[in-house]
């Protein structure tokens, strides 16, 4: 049953407002896939025309080979999870799982046969006669997701389905979302401006700005191989750190501006050539004598499993597994591998 989905250069354009702007994607059949970007990037709208409830202005989107232009969305065979989940407060769950069947004329022992067997798939059968506000927020979340599998749609949409619930639930609604996507050898796309939910949740993360696809990869790849330098500050989580310098007379390191040091590369590039340097605060380490540059300390924060040091202007930050008697005011000698460093075109963004 689950599809693939396949967009050719779709535009769509709210009166003057280019709201995407070319946007060709290839969703396996099957596959977990995550949009994600900045706010007003077009993530939901491109969800929204997926699933029929906005008409694109052109290009081509098909779901299991079929053209879907012009076809309204209750012929799609989608199902679409919001984070307000949607549920009718004067029904029971079970009633709730059923009545879009009901109302595609499904008999009610058939109904409640279908609802049964969802409820076991999601871990609400003991919960089918309650009403939703007798409901955990985590609770509610299964039933919208059940409500969703009853009617065996091509694919899942999910618009930042869990952005209404607390830190500790999201983690673990992030695993059952995932294992019942697994389950059900489904397809689904995932909308999250949460970039740590698109890298552990999905195959295949697709980063989003202005209505344009900046890069698509596998989670990792874009972690490691960011194609310019939006990427790179989106994908990462604390961000990666940017400081201006310029290749020196070897070729072979980098001169960091204001005098901070020189950073070594793997790789020889035009003496002289303006970069900006992208380094991963999680990729530094305190080096003493061995330092190439210098950080001054401005805060120190301790989570007890890690240490965030961060400079006075808040610009660049480094963080480290181990305590530390660091203070602000201290100036810090640091190194990283010539490998961890990224290089961008200090006007065009791009990865050098
Ligand atoms: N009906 C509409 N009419 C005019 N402009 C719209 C309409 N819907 C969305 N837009 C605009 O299109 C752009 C993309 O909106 P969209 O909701 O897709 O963004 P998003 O990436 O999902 O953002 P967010 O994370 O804030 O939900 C925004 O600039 C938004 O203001």
């Amino acid at each position: 049953m689950t599809a693939q989905i396949e967009m050719r250069d779709i535009q769509k354009h709210y009166g003057s407002f280019h709201a995407l702007k070319g946007i060709s994607l290839t969703i396996d059949k099957g596959s977990f896939v995550a949009l994600v970007g900045p706010s007003g990037c077009g993530k939901s709208t491109l969800l929204r025309s997926i699933a029929g409830l906005e008409t694109i202005t052109s290009g081509t989107l098909q779901i299991a080979g079929k053209a879907m232009n012009g076809v309204p969305p209750r012929h799609r065979d989608i199902a679409m999870v919001f984070q307000s989940y949607a549920l009718y407060p004067h029904m029971t769950v079970e009633e709730n799982l059923t009545y879009s069947l009901r109302l595609h004329g499904v008999g009610k022992a058939d109904a409640r046969q279908k609802a049964a067997e969802v409820a076991a798939t999601t871990g609400l059968t003991s919960l089918l006669g309650r009403y939703p506000r007798q409901l955990s927020g985590g609770q509610r979340q299964r039933v919208a997701m059940g409500r969703a599998i009853i009617r065996n749609p091509k694919a899942f949409l999910f618009d930042e389905p869990l952005s209404n619930l607390d830190a500790s639930l999201r983690v673990q609604m992030r695993k059952e979302i995932r294992a019942l996507h697994d389950r059900l050898g489904a397809t689904s796309v995932y909308v999250t401006h949460d970039q740590i939910e698109a890298m552990t949740m999905a195959d295949w993360v697709v980063v989003m700005r202005d209505g344009l696809i900046e890069q698509q990869g596998r989670p990792l790849d874009l972690y490691d191989k960011p194609v310019n330098r939006f990427v790179a500050g989106f994908i990462g989580s604390p961000a990666m750190n940017f400081m201006p310098g310029h290749i020196a007379e070897t070729g072979n390191a980098v001169v960091l501006a204001d005098g901070a040091g020189t950073l070594p590369l793997d790789r020889s590039l035009a003496p002289g050539r303006a970069v900006i340097v992208g380094v991963r605060p999680e990729h530094l380490d305190v080096a003493g004598d061995a330092a190439t540059f210098h950080l001054e300390i401005g805060t120190v924060e301790s989570t007890g499993s890690a240490t965030y040091l961060t400079s006075p202007d808040g610009n660049f930050q480094l963080v480290q597994s181990e305590r530390t008697s660091l203070a602000s005011g201290d100036r810090l000698g640091l190194r990283i591998d010539a490998a961890k460093i990224h290089l961008f075109d200090p006007q065009s963004g791009i990865a050098l």
